[in-house]
This record gives C-alpha cells, sequence and structure tokens, in this order.
C-alpha cells in the first residue's frame, strides 16, 4: 500500500506551460443528468473546467439545456433526443475524456443508450454513479470499456459491482480481482478514499468529513476526467484527482465548518489547492 503525500503528488503533477491554449489543454465530454438530477452534471462539468482542461461539454437531456448554459455559461452543451433521460447518446465531437453516470437514473432506454455508447466509445473514460450501477445489472458490458477505464464507486456502487464482503481483507482482494480482470482503476471512495489497479494500491491522504456532502463524488468524478483529459495517464488521474478532492475540504474546514461545506465549495477552493501545490 502507497500513501500518497504532497511529495508524490508534487512528482506527478505537471504545471501548466506558459505557451499552451485552450485547444491542447484537453477537452472534457460530461454525459450525465436527467430530470431532477441536473444538479450533478453541472457540478461535474464545472469541476473540470476548474481543474484546468481547456474546453467542457456538457452532454444532457433535453431538459437540461437551459440549465447548464445559465448555471455554466462557460460550458458547450450538446442535447439528447429526449426531453427527461438520455435515450441516444451521439456527438460529432472529439473529446480527450469521457466522464459519464452521474444523474442519469437507470431507465431502460438510458441503459440502452449507454449500451450503444460503449460499443462505439474508443476514448478513455470515467465511469460513476447510475453508470455503474447499470453496469453492475449487465456485467458482460464491461469487456467493452477502454482499457485502464477509471470507475469510482462508494461502498453502496462497489457492493452492486462486486458483491459484499466479510473484510476490509476480503473487499481489498475482490477489488483487485475486479481490476484484474476487467483492467480498470478502481476508486474506492470512503475515508480514506483508495485507488486501485490491479494489486497496486494507493492510499490517499486528504479529506474529511466535509466531503459528505450532496454532489462531492459528482464533483471527484468531473476533476477525474478533466486530468484525464490533459493527459495524465488513468493512475495518475485518479491519484492526483483524489488527492486535490481532499485537499480543498482540508483547506476550506478550518474556514467554513465542516457543516457549511458543500459540493459548490469543492470547486471554489481549488483554486487554493492548486496554488499549494506551487508553494
Ligand atoms: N444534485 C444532484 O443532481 C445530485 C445527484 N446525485 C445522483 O443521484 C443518483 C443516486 O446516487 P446516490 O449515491 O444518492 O444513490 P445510491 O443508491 O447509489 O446510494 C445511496 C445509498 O448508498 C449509501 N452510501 C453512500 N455512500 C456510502 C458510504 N460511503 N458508506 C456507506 N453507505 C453509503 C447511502 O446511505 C444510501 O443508502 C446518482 O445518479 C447520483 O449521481 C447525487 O450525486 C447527489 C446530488
Ligand atoms: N467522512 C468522509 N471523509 C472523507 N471523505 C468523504 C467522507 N464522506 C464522503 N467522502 C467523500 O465524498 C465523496 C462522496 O461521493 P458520493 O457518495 O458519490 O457523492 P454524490 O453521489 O452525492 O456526489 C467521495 O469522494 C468520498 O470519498
Ligand atoms: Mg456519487
Amino acid at each position: 500500500m502507497i500513501k500518497v503525500n504532497k511529495a508524490f503528488i508534487l512528482d506527478i503533477y505537471k504545471p501548466i506551460v506558459n505557451d499552451t491554449h485552450k485547444g491542447i489543454q484537453g477537452h472534457a465530454l460530461l454525459i450525465g443528468g436527467s430530470y431532477s438530477k441536473m444538479g450533478s452534471v453541472c457540478l461535474s462539468s464545472k469541476a473540470a473546467l476548474k481543474s484546468g482542461c481547456g474546453l467542457v461539454t456538457a452532454f444532457v437531456p433535453k431538459c437540461g439545456y437551459e440549465i447548464v448554459q445559465i448555471a455554466f455559461p462557460e460550458a458547450m452543451v450538446l442535447i439528447d433526443e429526449n426531453e427527461k433521460v438520455l435515450s441516444n447518446i451521439e456527438y460529432t465531437i472529439e473529446p480527450d475524456a469521457i466522464g459519464i453516470g452521474m444523474g442519469i437514473g437507470q431507465d431502460v432506454i438510458t441503459e440502452k443508450a449507454f449500451y450503444n455508447f460503449l460499443l462505439q466509445n474508443k476514448t478513455n473514460l470515467v465511469i460513476d454513479a447510475d453508470g455503474l450501477n447499470i453496469l453492475s445489472k449487465n456485467n458482460n458490458w464491461l469487456s467493452l470499456l477502454p482499457q485502464k477505464t477509471i470507475i469510482t464507486p462508494h461502498k453502496k456502487e462497489l457492493e452492486r459491482l462486486i458483491g459484499t464482503w466479510q473484510s476490509e481483507e476480503e473487499k481489498l482482494e475482490k477489488v483487485i480481482q475486479f481490476s484484474l480482470d476487467h483492467d480498470l482503476v478502481v476508486v474506492v471512495k470512503g475515508a480514506p478514499t483508495l485507488v486501485i489497479y490491479h494489486s497496486e494500491i494507493y492510499q490517499n491522504t486528504t479529506g474529511n468529513q466535509a466531503l459528505a456532502t450532496a454532489g462531492s463524488g459528482d464533483v471527484l468524478s468531473g476533476i477525474i476526467t478533466s486530468l484525464l483529459a490533459q493527459s495524465y495517464n488513468p493512475i495518475n488521474a485518479a491519484i492526483l484527482g483524489v488527492y486535490l478532492h481532499g485537499l480543498t475540504a482540508d483547506i476550506a474546514a478550518p474556514e467554513m465548518s465542516y457543516q457549511a461545506f458543500v459540493a459548490s465549495d469543492i470547486i471554489s477552493y481549488l483554486g487554493k489547492v492548486y496554488l499549494s501545490l506551487e508553494n
């Protein structure tokens, strides 16, 4: 088990070069949302852009068009033909990384759209939330995922994917086997969060109970998708993303309490977090 501390992070962290531009800084596509859960994809998309990629596109059901445009004008928006849920995930853009699953629900139309998306997709992928729940119900679709796809389950989602465990040791064994079987980078969210790739285990050292708040996982999947779009390899994108996400709460908690911290604050504190890496 490797502890991910600041020294480890500084080793993988890539400062932004001065002659970059938005066209080469990475384009993240976030595919998510459904009626009443459009906040999830707004949070992921905003977190992605605030983590340093150059462009962000959100792909949402039709009812999300104005919501995303107004909540987050920096994002470009593509819409599904269905009003309330994703039904046909088709686009002509060429993103560098895709995050999918936050807030999409598990409607049968959406399951089918997700399957068709997996059939044609070759881009590096982060799968979260209902994307994971749909995979749990259709585990033969795991073979369609690109190599080193990153999955970000919380405890319940992990149980749906790999079944229950009796001890921490058994949980780790099962996750390692799952990662080996499907060549996945597994972000085992919790306190602390682990990043597991095959038999490598990386234990994060940032974060606190302020993160126990709605949408904080949606923000994490946006951050990781952004880092992937910025050419971090999938293991480093997951490790760095989890570290930055946790550090926002460590810096914010003494300034604003555990209670008042909400998922949008993770996004607001990303600036201080990046500055702390530069000093
Ligand atoms: N503003 C929004 O639009 C939000 C949308 N969300 C979306 O809502 C959908 C449902 O997600 P949920 O995660 O709420 O539903 P789930 O049914 O997947 O998970 C909720 C259950 O898991 C348990 N759980 C979660 N984390 C746990 C942990 N660390 N240890 C033990 N138990 C744990 C909870 O107690 C609860 O019973 C997803 O699509 C998600 O993306 C949420 O992310 C919340 C915010
Ligand atoms: N007590 C805690 N200590 C540290 N991190 C936590 C704690 N509770 C939650 N988190 C983190 O917050 C995030 C919650 O993700 P998730 O449950 O998917 O939220 P949501 O689906 O509402 O966005 C994870 O990154 C998890 O590790
Ligand atoms: Mg979640």
